[in-house]
């Protein structure tokens, strides 16, 4: 098995992403972890561009041991100066140069005549190969240009002393048809290409950029480039740590290696989105949130029986924390029994059937079912099991006027059995019933979250109010529903104090983080 050269550019073409600036302390913290994920080559950024970025790249030039550093440089000699005062430090100085090829390029950007881009390509790498051991040359917009020009050309710069040659697909037009055939071409017709490396470096603006690496490395690119979470100039470049894993599932198909370090990449790519300030789209392969996810009860009970069934990749591959399975209105018996075990309940097959029942309702309202309702929904179940006494609310009655202090009475059976009476007042109605409650209930509250949603829509949804709560130094969650939110609210705060004491009485495990 050959192995491919992995050449990050997240902290030049990525930062090119709009919106995203890093600084020098920014892309040192970056380009250590670039190291740790295997990177051969890090691109560290232009160092003609600005005094911020020359900086940034000479910092990483003399910091990083273990990959290659390059920076960018257009055709030259005031770029490649600059880049080689930023990487002279460098243990292999390594310096990127890069000359449009298209005729679009050619004949609007640059101005130049195709004689006279490859009398100035020609020139700039002799002149770089002066200072710089390791020379690669890129044809930009690779794709778009005529082949027999770009071996033409390719055929001069090896000559002149190019150490790699990379075809980028600058704009993301290529096909993986049409971009594999381009490296045949370019290896059946280059005379020593066999000496240099040749590289892949593509775009994603038609969603094609993974694919197109893959048919490059399968048409003999020994070097590909792209960015971590795929990040990079308008709809981003390749993203490494899909070509990284598709190369390793499926080797048999591939037949290379790469150094990634595997168990890098969900640190990699969690320091490059919290950096960058990019958000990760939750269906990104590999890296995204739901990457590892499951939510479907087919799927689930699949997850369950052998994880094989619908798992390709493992989140352990990745350094990712662990599968997870999602409990959601699509979900089955399976995966509900599951999560209710690693909870701490241990549920008859008709408990299981009731609650299950229960779960479905609750799952038709809530986009996701994280663990505190699943807690709510199973002490409920348990309420039928066994009747521990609790508080109930017989009645409450709120007074509020802009000119009068608002002021709540209450009364409600205890434990006990005894109706208690109290009343309280507070900045507002919500706060009058809580310290009126306060009054009634034994032990000590701590309102941590209150919420009020409407369930339905027009004038008679009703209110459903959620209290999060310490009651006695345990976090709890209370939650009901009425047609008036504040009798919502103080139905929902003693419901929450009632399951700590069904908790403690029936000895029900504390819910653990929802994983
Ligand atoms: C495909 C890619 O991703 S290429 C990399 C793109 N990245 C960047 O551009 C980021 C950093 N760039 C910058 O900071 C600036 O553009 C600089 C400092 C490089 C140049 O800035 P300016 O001198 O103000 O020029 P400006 O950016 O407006 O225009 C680019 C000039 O470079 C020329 N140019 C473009 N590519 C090349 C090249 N590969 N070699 C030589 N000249 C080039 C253009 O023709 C244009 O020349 P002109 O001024 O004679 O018309
Ligand atoms: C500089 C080159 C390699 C580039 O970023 C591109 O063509 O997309």
């Amino acid at each position: 098995m050959h192995k491919i050269d992995i050449f990050d550019t997240t902290l030049r073409d990525g930062e090119q992403s709009a919106g995203i600036n890093l600084n020098t302390a920014e892309k040192i913290e970056i380009a250590r972890q670039l190291e740790r994920f295997g990177a051969t080559i890090i691109e560290s950024g232009f160092p003609a561009a600005s005094p911020g970025d020359f900086d940034a790249v000479q910092r990483i030039a003399g910091m990083v041991k273990n990959s290659i550093v390059t920076g960018l440089a257009r055709s030259v000699k005031g770029d490649i100066d600059r880049a080689w005062e930023a990487l002279k430090g460098a243990e292999q100085p390594h310096v990127h140069i890069f000359l449009a090829t298209s005729p679009i390029h050619m004949e609007h950007k640059l101005m130049q005549t195709p004689d006279q881009v490859v009398e100035n390509a020609i020139e700039s790498v002799k002149y770089a190969r002066k200072f710089f051991p390791l020379v690669q040359w890129s044809a930009e917009d690779a794709s778009r240009s005529e082949p027999e020009f770009l071996v033409h050309i390719i055929q001069k710069v090896i000559e002149a002393g190019a150490t790699t040659i990379n075809i980028p697909d600058t704009v993301g037009y290529a096909t993986p048809h049409e971009y594999g055939a381009l490296f045949k071409y370019i290896k059946e017709n280059v005379r020593g290409i066999e000496k240099v490396k040749l590289s892949a470096h593509c775009h994603n603006d038609l969603g094609m950029a993974t694919a197109n690496t893959l048919a490059a490395i399968e048409n003999g690119a020994t070097q590909i480039e792209g960015t971590i979470n795929g990040i990079g100039e308008r709809a981003g470049n390749v993203a490494l740590e899909e070509i990284a894993v598709a190369l390793h599932i499926r080797k048999q198909v591939y037949g290379v290696e790469t150094d990634i370090n595997l168990g890098e990449i969900k640190r990699t790519s969690q320091l490059v989105s919290q950096l960058t300030g990019s958000l990760i789209q939750p269906n990104k392969a590999v890296v995204g949130k739901n990457a590892f996810a499951h939510e479907s009860g087919i799927h689930q009970d699949g997850m369950l029986k052998n994880p094989l069934t619908y798992e390709i990749i493992t989140p352990e591959l990745i350094g990712d924390a662990s599968t997870e399975l999602v409990l959601g209105k699509h979900s089955g018996k399976h995966a509900f029994k599951d999560r209710a075990i690693k909870m701490g309940f241990d549920l008859s097959d008709e408990k299981l059937k009731k609650a299950f029942v229960e779960f479905k309702k609750l799952a038709d309202r809530k986009k996701q079912i994280v663990e505190d309702d699943l807690f709510v929904l199973l002490t409920d179940q348990q309420i039928q099991d066994k009747d521990t006494p609790v508080y109930e609310l017989e009645s409450v009655q709120v007074q509020y006027g802009t000119a009068n202090i608002p002021t709540a009475t209450a009364s409600a059976k205890d434990p006990k059995g005894e109706i208690i009476h109290e009343a309280a007042t507070g900045a507002g109605s919500v706060e009058a019933i809580f310290n009126t409650l306060e009054r009634i209930v034994e032990g000590k509250v701590h309102i941590l979250d209150y919420r009020v949603t409407s369930i339905g829509k027009g004038r008679d949804a009703l209110g459903e109010a959620v209290i999060n709560m310490s009651y006695n130094g345990e976090t709890v969650t209370g939650r009901d529903v009425a047609q008036d939110v504040l009798e919502a609210t103080a139905k929902a705060y003693l419901n929450a104090v009632n399951r700590q004491i069904i908790k403690e009485d029936q000895k029900i495990p504390s819910p653990v983080a929802a994983g």
